[in-house]
Protein backbone atom coordinates (compact mmCIF):
# COMPACT_ATOMS: atom_id res chain seq x y z
CA UNK A 1 0.00 0.00 0.00
CA UNK A 2 1.30 3.20 -0.70
CA UNK A 3 0.31 5.93 2.06
CA UNK A 4 0.50 8.53 -0.62
CA UNK A 5 -2.87 7.41 -1.51
CA UNK A 6 -3.97 7.30 2.19
CA UNK A 7 -5.12 10.54 2.06
CA UNK A 8 -7.97 10.30 -0.96
CA UNK A 9 -11.34 9.78 0.09
CA UNK A 10 -10.69 8.76 3.53
CA UNK A 11 -14.60 8.77 5.17
CA UNK A 12 -13.16 7.59 8.50
CA UNK A 13 -11.44 4.52 9.81
CA UNK A 14 -13.60 1.82 11.27
CA UNK A 15 -13.83 -1.54 12.38
CA UNK A 16 -11.80 -3.70 14.56
CA UNK A 17 -8.53 -4.96 14.93
CA UNK A 18 -6.13 -7.11 16.77
CA UNK A 19 -2.49 -5.72 17.26
CA UNK A 20 0.20 -7.79 17.10
CA UNK A 21 1.66 -9.07 20.05
CA UNK A 22 3.97 -7.00 22.83
CA UNK A 23 7.55 -6.48 21.90
CA UNK A 24 8.93 -6.15 25.19
CA UNK A 25 7.12 -9.51 25.89
CA UNK A 26 7.84 -11.46 23.03
CA UNK A 27 11.91 -10.81 23.81
CA UNK A 28 11.70 -11.07 26.94
CA UNK A 29 9.43 -14.33 26.39
CA UNK A 30 12.57 -15.97 24.25
CA UNK A 31 14.85 -15.05 26.55
CA UNK A 32 13.44 -16.45 29.94
CA UNK A 33 12.93 -19.61 27.75
CA UNK A 34 16.18 -20.10 26.74
CA UNK A 35 17.96 -19.49 30.07
CA UNK A 36 14.98 -22.03 32.15
CA UNK A 37 14.88 -25.05 32.32
CA UNK A 38 12.92 -26.82 29.58
CA UNK A 39 10.15 -25.88 27.24
CA UNK A 40 8.54 -22.88 26.93
CA UNK A 41 5.69 -22.46 24.69
CA UNK A 42 4.74 -19.14 23.41
CA UNK A 43 1.72 -17.68 21.64
CA UNK A 44 0.94 -14.56 20.37
CA UNK A 45 4.71 -14.24 19.70
CA UNK A 46 5.58 -10.81 17.60
CA UNK A 47 7.39 -11.50 13.97
CA UNK A 48 9.00 -8.73 14.10
CA UNK A 49 12.37 -7.75 12.99
CA UNK A 50 13.61 -6.97 16.45
CA UNK A 51 12.49 -10.01 17.87
CA UNK A 52 13.46 -12.46 14.93
CA UNK A 53 16.61 -11.24 15.77
CA UNK A 54 16.50 -12.52 19.81
CA UNK A 55 15.92 -15.68 18.07
CA UNK A 56 19.00 -15.70 15.94
CA UNK A 57 20.88 -14.79 18.92
CA UNK A 58 19.58 -17.26 21.09
CA UNK A 59 20.25 -20.35 18.44
CA UNK A 60 23.63 -19.02 17.84
CA UNK A 61 23.78 -19.14 21.79
CA UNK A 62 22.97 -23.06 21.20
CA UNK A 63 19.07 -22.63 22.02
CA UNK A 64 16.27 -24.84 19.78
CA UNK A 65 14.43 -22.90 19.25
CA UNK A 66 10.96 -23.98 16.93
CA UNK A 67 8.80 -21.30 15.12
CA UNK A 68 5.72 -21.59 13.42
CA UNK A 69 3.67 -18.26 12.53
CA UNK A 70 3.38 -16.94 16.12
CA UNK A 71 3.80 -20.16 17.84
CA UNK A 72 7.22 -20.38 19.25
CA UNK A 73 8.58 -23.29 21.42
CA UNK A 74 11.84 -22.67 22.89
CA UNK A 75 13.91 -25.78 24.62
CA UNK A 76 15.52 -24.38 27.25
CA UNK A 77 18.51 -26.40 29.61
CA UNK A 78 19.18 -23.99 32.05
CA UNK A 79 21.33 -21.20 31.68
CA UNK A 80 24.63 -23.80 31.71
CA UNK A 81 23.05 -24.93 28.87
CA UNK A 82 23.84 -21.51 26.77
CA UNK A 83 26.93 -22.03 24.42
CA UNK A 84 29.83 -19.85 23.10
CA UNK A 85 28.87 -19.23 19.70
CA UNK A 86 31.12 -19.58 16.71
CA UNK A 87 29.74 -15.84 15.33
CA UNK A 88 28.77 -12.97 15.99
CA UNK A 89 25.52 -11.95 17.68
CA UNK A 90 23.79 -9.23 15.66
CA UNK A 91 21.00 -7.64 17.26
CA UNK A 92 19.99 -5.82 13.93
CA UNK A 93 17.67 -2.75 15.01
CA UNK A 94 17.20 -4.12 18.75
CA UNK A 95 17.93 -1.93 21.72
CA UNK A 96 16.05 -4.34 24.12
CA UNK A 97 18.31 -6.85 22.45
CA UNK A 98 21.92 -6.14 22.87
CA UNK A 99 21.21 -4.45 26.53
CA UNK A 100 19.13 -7.18 27.95
CA UNK A 101 21.39 -10.07 26.15
CA UNK A 102 24.01 -8.40 28.16
CA UNK A 103 23.45 -9.31 31.04
CA UNK A 104 22.49 -12.66 30.02
CA UNK A 105 26.11 -13.23 28.62
CA UNK A 106 28.01 -11.22 31.61
CA UNK A 107 27.51 -14.47 33.80
CA UNK A 108 28.27 -16.61 31.49
CA UNK A 109 31.83 -17.85 31.15
CA UNK A 110 32.56 -17.91 27.50
CA UNK A 111 32.95 -14.90 24.89
CA UNK A 112 30.56 -13.29 22.58
CA UNK A 113 30.86 -10.64 20.02
CA UNK A 114 27.94 -8.20 19.46
CA UNK A 115 27.05 -6.02 16.96
CA UNK A 116 23.71 -4.74 15.52
CA UNK A 117 23.03 -2.32 12.26
CA UNK A 118 23.76 1.65 11.69
CA UNK A 119 21.11 2.78 14.55
CA UNK A 120 22.07 0.26 17.29
CA UNK A 121 26.05 2.01 16.28
CA UNK A 122 25.10 4.84 17.62
CA UNK A 123 23.25 4.42 20.64
CA UNK A 124 24.92 4.34 24.47
CA UNK A 125 25.85 1.12 25.77
CA UNK A 126 27.70 2.52 28.92
CA UNK A 127 24.67 2.64 31.00
CA UNK A 128 24.61 -1.41 30.71
CA UNK A 129 28.22 -1.93 30.28
CA UNK A 130 29.32 -0.16 33.13
CA UNK A 131 27.39 -2.09 35.39
CA UNK A 132 27.96 -4.79 34.55
CA UNK A 133 31.82 -4.57 34.48
CA UNK A 134 31.16 -4.17 38.12
CA UNK A 135 29.07 -7.08 38.56
CA UNK A 136 32.94 -8.87 37.48
CA UNK A 137 32.22 -9.25 33.50
CA UNK A 138 34.52 -7.79 31.21
CA UNK A 139 33.39 -5.89 28.24
CA UNK A 140 35.30 -3.47 25.93
CA UNK A 141 33.93 -1.38 23.16
CA UNK A 142 34.14 1.08 21.09
CA UNK A 143 34.81 4.55 22.52
CA UNK A 144 35.86 3.26 26.02
CA UNK A 145 32.48 0.77 26.17
CA UNK A 146 30.02 3.18 24.99
CA UNK A 147 29.40 1.61 21.40
CA UNK A 148 29.34 -1.84 18.95
CA UNK A 149 30.79 -3.59 18.31
CA UNK A 150 30.91 -4.82 22.06
CA UNK A 151 32.85 -7.97 23.24
CA UNK A 152 31.68 -9.41 26.37
CA UNK A 153 34.08 -12.28 28.95
CA UNK A 154 31.35 -13.48 31.16
CA UNK A 155 32.21 -15.20 34.66
CA UNK A 156 31.75 -14.92 38.03
CA UNK A 157 29.93 -12.14 39.13
CA UNK A 158 28.97 -10.58 42.63
CA UNK A 159 25.94 -8.78 43.34
CA UNK A 160 25.81 -5.00 43.08
CA UNK A 161 23.24 -2.44 44.97
CA UNK A 162 23.37 0.40 42.13
CA UNK A 163 20.86 3.54 41.60
CA UNK A 164 20.46 3.86 38.30
CA UNK A 165 21.14 6.97 36.51
CA UNK A 166 18.65 7.09 34.17
CA UNK A 167 14.98 5.33 33.93
CA UNK A 168 15.28 2.53 31.94
CA UNK A 169 13.87 -1.00 32.04
CA UNK A 170 16.40 -2.30 29.28
CA UNK A 171 19.43 -1.08 31.84
CA UNK A 172 16.95 -2.58 34.66
CA UNK A 173 16.37 -6.04 33.21
CA UNK A 174 19.72 -6.79 31.96
CA UNK A 175 20.97 -6.01 35.75
CA UNK A 176 18.46 -8.29 37.08
CA UNK A 177 19.72 -11.05 34.65
CA UNK A 178 23.10 -10.58 35.76
CA UNK A 179 21.69 -10.36 39.50
CA UNK A 180 20.35 -14.13 38.67
CA UNK A 181 24.17 -15.04 38.16
CA UNK A 182 25.44 -13.12 40.73
CA UNK A 183 26.80 -14.51 44.26
CA UNK A 184 24.83 -12.97 47.65
CA UNK A 185 21.83 -10.20 46.81
CA UNK A 186 21.59 -7.48 43.74
CA UNK A 187 19.50 -3.99 44.78
CA UNK A 188 18.21 -2.19 41.86
CA UNK A 189 16.92 1.57 43.10
CA UNK A 190 15.18 3.18 40.00
CA UNK A 191 15.07 7.06 39.33
CA UNK A 192 11.29 6.58 38.26
CA UNK A 193 9.43 3.53 37.65
CA UNK A 194 10.01 1.48 34.50
CA UNK A 195 7.96 -1.33 33.03
CA UNK A 196 8.01 -4.55 35.03
CA UNK A 197 7.62 -7.14 32.44
CA UNK A 198 11.07 -8.89 33.46
CA UNK A 199 10.37 -8.49 36.82
CA UNK A 200 6.81 -10.46 36.14
CA UNK A 201 8.59 -13.02 34.23
CA UNK A 202 10.81 -14.06 36.63
CA UNK A 203 7.94 -14.85 39.13
CA UNK A 204 6.48 -16.75 36.16
CA UNK A 205 9.02 -18.84 35.52
CA UNK A 206 9.62 -19.85 39.13
CA UNK A 207 12.27 -17.30 40.39
CA UNK A 208 12.43 -14.59 43.16
CA UNK A 209 12.20 -11.26 42.99
CA UNK A 210 10.91 -8.93 45.37
CA UNK A 211 9.78 -5.27 44.42
CA UNK A 212 9.38 -1.57 47.37
CA UNK A 213 8.82 1.53 45.18
CA UNK A 214 11.56 2.08 43.38
CA UNK A 215 13.52 -0.40 44.71
CA UNK A 216 14.21 -4.06 43.44
CA UNK A 217 16.44 -6.73 45.30
CA UNK A 218 17.39 -10.17 43.68
CA UNK A 219 19.66 -12.82 44.83
CA UNK A 220 21.60 -15.07 42.74
CA UNK A 221 21.61 -19.24 42.00
CA UNK A 222 18.37 -19.24 40.77
CA UNK A 223 17.01 -21.73 38.98
CA UNK A 224 14.19 -20.97 36.37
CA UNK A 225 11.68 -23.51 34.75
CA UNK A 226 9.96 -23.50 31.17
CA UNK A 227 6.07 -22.28 31.41
CA UNK A 228 3.40 -21.13 28.89
CA UNK A 229 3.32 -17.43 27.57
CA UNK A 230 0.65 -15.55 25.96
CA UNK A 231 1.90 -12.87 24.61
CA UNK A 232 -1.20 -9.88 24.85
CA UNK A 233 -0.91 -6.80 21.89
CA UNK A 234 1.54 -4.19 22.32
CA UNK A 235 0.01 -0.87 23.35
CA UNK A 236 2.60 0.66 21.97
CA UNK A 237 1.63 -0.52 18.53
CA UNK A 238 -2.35 -0.02 19.38
CA UNK A 239 -1.19 3.58 20.02
CA UNK A 240 -1.33 4.53 16.06
CA UNK A 241 -4.81 3.34 16.17
CA UNK A 242 -5.35 4.98 19.11
CA UNK A 243 -4.01 8.60 17.90
CA UNK A 244 -5.64 7.87 14.35
CA UNK A 245 -8.99 6.67 15.52
CA UNK A 246 -9.23 10.21 17.88
CA UNK A 247 -8.15 12.68 15.45
CA UNK A 248 -9.60 11.38 11.75
CA UNK A 249 -13.18 12.60 11.55
CA UNK A 250 -15.88 9.53 10.96
CA UNK A 251 -14.07 7.37 12.65
CA UNK A 252 -14.49 4.36 15.70
CA UNK A 253 -11.95 1.58 15.64
CA UNK A 254 -11.77 -1.16 18.20
CA UNK A 255 -8.38 -2.44 19.51
CA UNK A 256 -8.76 -6.25 20.63
CA UNK A 257 -6.60 -8.02 23.29
CA UNK A 258 -4.17 -5.16 23.72
CA UNK A 259 -1.63 -5.06 26.97
CA UNK A 260 -2.59 -3.31 29.71
CA UNK A 261 0.28 -3.23 32.42
CA UNK A 262 -0.13 -0.32 34.02
CA UNK A 263 3.47 0.73 33.39
CA UNK A 264 2.87 0.86 29.92
CA UNK A 265 -0.70 2.61 29.83
CA UNK A 266 0.54 6.70 29.94
CA UNK A 267 -1.52 7.31 26.73
CA UNK A 268 -4.64 6.24 27.58
CA UNK A 269 -4.12 8.62 30.79
CA UNK A 270 -3.15 11.37 28.04
CA UNK A 271 -5.41 10.62 25.85
CA UNK A 272 -8.38 10.70 28.37
CA UNK A 273 -6.91 14.26 29.88
CA UNK A 274 -6.78 15.05 26.31
CA UNK A 275 -10.31 14.62 26.29
CA UNK A 276 -10.74 11.44 24.18
CA UNK A 277 -13.30 9.34 23.93
CA UNK A 278 -11.77 6.08 24.66
CA UNK A 279 -13.03 3.12 26.69
CA UNK A 280 -11.34 0.41 28.02
CA UNK A 281 -12.71 -2.79 28.94
CA UNK A 282 -10.21 -5.16 30.71
CA UNK A 283 -10.56 -8.71 30.71
CA UNK A 284 -10.99 -10.90 33.67
CA UNK A 285 -8.08 -13.24 32.70
CA UNK A 286 -5.45 -13.97 35.54
CA UNK A 287 -2.81 -13.70 33.64
CA UNK A 288 0.22 -12.03 34.72
CA UNK A 289 0.27 -9.52 32.21
CA UNK A 290 -3.40 -7.64 32.27
CA UNK A 291 -4.92 -6.89 28.50
CA UNK A 292 -8.28 -5.96 27.43
CA UNK A 293 -9.79 -4.06 24.55
CA UNK A 294 -10.06 -0.70 23.89
CA UNK A 295 -12.60 1.60 21.68
CA UNK A 296 -11.72 5.12 20.26
CA UNK A 297 -14.27 7.45 18.43
CA UNK A 298 -13.09 10.69 16.88
CA UNK A 299 -12.71 13.36 19.46
CA UNK A 300 -12.42 17.10 20.35
CA UNK A 301 -9.08 17.37 21.94
CA UNK A 302 -7.16 20.06 24.09
CA UNK A 303 -3.27 20.51 24.87
CA UNK A 304 -1.58 18.97 27.84
CA UNK A 305 1.40 18.80 29.74
CA UNK A 306 3.31 15.90 29.99
CA UNK A 307 5.92 15.03 32.08
CA UNK A 308 7.90 13.28 34.96
CA UNK A 309 7.00 10.36 36.39
CA UNK A 310 4.57 9.52 33.23
CA UNK A 311 7.27 9.49 30.65
CA UNK A 312 8.44 6.10 30.92
CA UNK A 313 4.71 5.20 30.97
CA UNK A 314 4.11 5.87 27.41
CA UNK A 315 8.36 7.07 26.00
CA UNK A 316 7.54 5.04 22.59
CA UNK A 317 4.18 7.20 22.19
CA UNK A 318 5.32 9.95 22.19
CA UNK A 319 5.94 10.89 17.86
CA UNK A 320 2.64 9.77 17.67
CA UNK A 321 1.30 11.85 21.15
CA UNK A 322 2.97 14.88 18.95
CA UNK A 323 0.69 14.21 16.31
CA UNK A 324 -2.18 13.96 18.24
CA UNK A 325 -1.11 17.13 19.74
CA UNK A 326 -1.39 18.87 16.32
CA UNK A 327 -4.66 18.32 16.37
CA UNK A 328 -5.81 19.46 19.85
CA UNK A 329 -6.28 23.19 20.68
CA UNK A 330 -3.98 24.75 22.75
CA UNK A 331 -0.36 24.02 23.48
CA UNK A 332 0.94 20.66 24.30
CA UNK A 333 4.15 20.54 26.25
CA UNK A 334 6.28 17.56 26.72
CA UNK A 335 9.01 17.30 29.19
CA UNK A 336 11.82 15.52 31.26
CA UNK A 337 11.68 13.20 27.61
CA UNK A 338 15.82 13.49 27.11
CA UNK A 339 15.87 9.61 26.30
CA UNK A 340 14.03 9.87 23.17
CA UNK A 341 17.63 11.59 21.98
CA UNK A 342 19.00 7.74 21.84
CA UNK A 343 16.41 5.70 20.31
CA UNK A 344 16.98 4.37 17.17
CA UNK A 345 16.79 7.98 16.22
CA UNK A 346 16.63 11.34 17.91
CA UNK A 347 13.29 10.81 18.11
CA UNK A 348 12.60 15.05 19.63
CA UNK A 349 14.79 16.20 16.11
CA UNK A 350 12.72 13.76 14.00
CA UNK A 351 9.26 13.98 15.01
CA UNK A 352 9.92 18.13 14.79
CA UNK A 353 11.29 17.93 11.98
CA UNK A 354 9.39 15.70 9.74
CA UNK A 355 6.33 17.19 11.09
CA UNK A 356 7.24 20.49 10.26
CA UNK A 357 7.42 19.50 6.77
CA UNK A 358 3.73 18.42 6.88
CA UNK A 359 3.04 22.23 8.49
CA UNK A 360 2.51 21.28 11.97
CA UNK A 361 3.47 24.01 14.60
CA UNK A 362 6.17 22.23 16.58
CA UNK A 363 9.59 23.14 18.41
CA UNK A 364 11.85 21.21 19.97
CA UNK A 365 13.21 21.64 22.96
CA UNK A 366 16.15 20.55 25.54
CA UNK A 367 14.27 17.87 26.90
CA UNK A 368 10.72 17.36 24.95
CA UNK A 369 9.05 19.71 22.71
CA UNK A 370 6.31 21.95 22.15
CA UNK A 371 2.74 21.03 20.13
CA UNK A 372 0.38 24.68 19.28
CA UNK A 373 -2.48 23.24 17.77
CA UNK A 374 -4.50 23.01 16.73
CA UNK A 375 -2.97 23.06 13.15
CA UNK A 376 -4.11 21.47 9.33
CA UNK A 377 -1.98 19.30 7.57
CA UNK A 378 -0.79 19.68 4.49
CA UNK A 379 0.97 17.08 2.22
CA UNK A 380 4.70 16.65 1.61
CA UNK A 381 7.83 14.53 1.34
CA UNK A 382 8.95 13.06 4.66
CA UNK A 383 11.06 9.90 5.97
CA UNK A 384 10.83 7.62 8.59
CA UNK A 385 15.28 8.11 8.99
CA UNK A 386 15.01 3.92 9.50
CA UNK A 387 12.70 4.69 12.76
CA UNK A 388 9.85 2.22 12.98
CA UNK A 389 7.90 4.79 14.90
CA UNK A 390 8.55 7.49 13.10
CA UNK A 391 7.36 5.64 10.13
CA UNK A 392 3.73 4.55 11.76
CA UNK A 393 3.07 8.09 13.30
CA UNK A 394 3.93 9.82 9.61
CA UNK A 395 1.56 7.44 7.78
CA UNK A 396 -1.20 7.70 10.55
CA UNK A 397 -0.29 11.92 9.98
CA UNK A 398 -1.11 11.33 5.87
CA UNK A 399 -4.63 10.42 6.57
CA UNK A 400 -5.19 14.05 7.67
CA UNK A 401 -3.12 16.16 5.70
CA UNK A 402 -5.01 18.19 3.00
CA UNK A 403 -1.92 16.92 0.18
CA UNK A 404 -0.30 14.07 -0.77
CA UNK A 405 2.43 12.45 1.56
CA UNK A 406 5.29 10.75 -0.05
CA UNK A 407 7.26 8.25 2.90
CA UNK A 408 10.18 7.52 2.91
CA UNK A 409 11.94 4.35 4.05
CA UNK A 410 8.67 2.68 5.24
CA UNK A 411 10.16 -0.88 4.85
CA UNK A 412 11.72 0.32 8.84
CA UNK A 413 7.89 -0.58 10.27
CA UNK A 414 8.39 -4.17 9.72
CA UNK A 415 10.90 -4.02 13.02
CA UNK A 416 7.60 -3.65 15.16
CA UNK A 417 4.71 -3.56 13.40
CA UNK A 418 4.62 -5.80 10.14
CA UNK A 419 1.11 -5.67 9.41
CA UNK A 420 0.57 -1.92 10.41
CA UNK A 421 -0.44 -1.15 6.51
CA UNK A 422 -3.04 -4.00 6.02
CA UNK A 423 -4.39 -3.11 9.40
CA UNK A 424 -4.70 0.86 8.27
CA UNK A 425 -6.02 -0.24 5.00
CA UNK A 426 -8.52 -2.61 6.59
CA UNK A 427 -10.15 0.12 8.35
CA UNK A 428 -10.38 2.60 5.74
CA UNK A 429 -14.06 3.49 4.82
O1 LIG B 1 12.65 -2.81 28.12
C1 LIG B 1 12.07 -2.68 27.03
O2 LIG B 1 11.53 -3.64 26.42
C2 LIG B 1 12.04 -1.33 26.42
C3 LIG B 1 12.34 -0.23 27.19
C4 LIG B 1 12.37 1.15 26.67
O3 LIG B 1 13.73 1.51 26.46
P1 LIG B 1 14.66 2.11 27.63
O4 LIG B 1 14.84 1.09 28.66
O5 LIG B 1 15.96 2.45 26.95
O6 LIG B 1 13.94 3.33 28.12
C5 LIG B 1 11.61 1.27 25.36
O7 LIG B 1 11.90 2.51 24.76
C6 LIG B 1 11.94 0.15 24.42
O8 LIG B 1 11.18 0.26 23.24
C7 LIG B 1 11.64 -1.20 25.01
C1 LIG C 1 13.14 2.21 21.42
C2 LIG C 1 12.58 1.12 20.89
O1 LIG C 1 13.13 -0.14 20.86
P1 LIG C 1 14.61 -0.66 21.18
O2 LIG C 1 15.20 0.22 22.24
O3 LIG C 1 14.44 -2.08 21.61
O4 LIG C 1 15.38 -0.59 19.89
C3 LIG C 1 11.21 1.18 20.33
O5 LIG C 1 10.67 0.12 19.99
O6 LIG C 1 10.62 2.27 20.17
Amino acid sequence: MNPAKLNTNIQGLRGEIAVPGDKSISHRSIMFGAIAKGKTNITNFLLGEDCLSTIACFRKLGVRIEQEEHQVTVSGRGLEGLQEPADILDVGNSGTTIRLLMGILAGRPFHSVLVGDQSIGKRPMTRVTKPLSIFGAEISGRNNGEYTPLSVQGGQLEGITYELPVASAQVKSSLLFAGMQASGETVIIEPVKTRDHTERMIRQFGGEIQTDGRTIRIHGGQSLTGTDIHVPGDISSAAFFLVAGAIVPGSEIRLKNVGLNPTRTGIIDVMHRMGAEIIVEPYENGSSEPAGDITIKTSALKGAVIEGDLIPRLIDEIPVIALLATQAEGDTVIKDAEELKVKETNRIDTVVNELSKLGANIVATEDGMIVKGKSSLSGGHVSSHGDHRIGMMLAIASAISSGEVHLDQKEAISVSYPSFFEHLESLIK
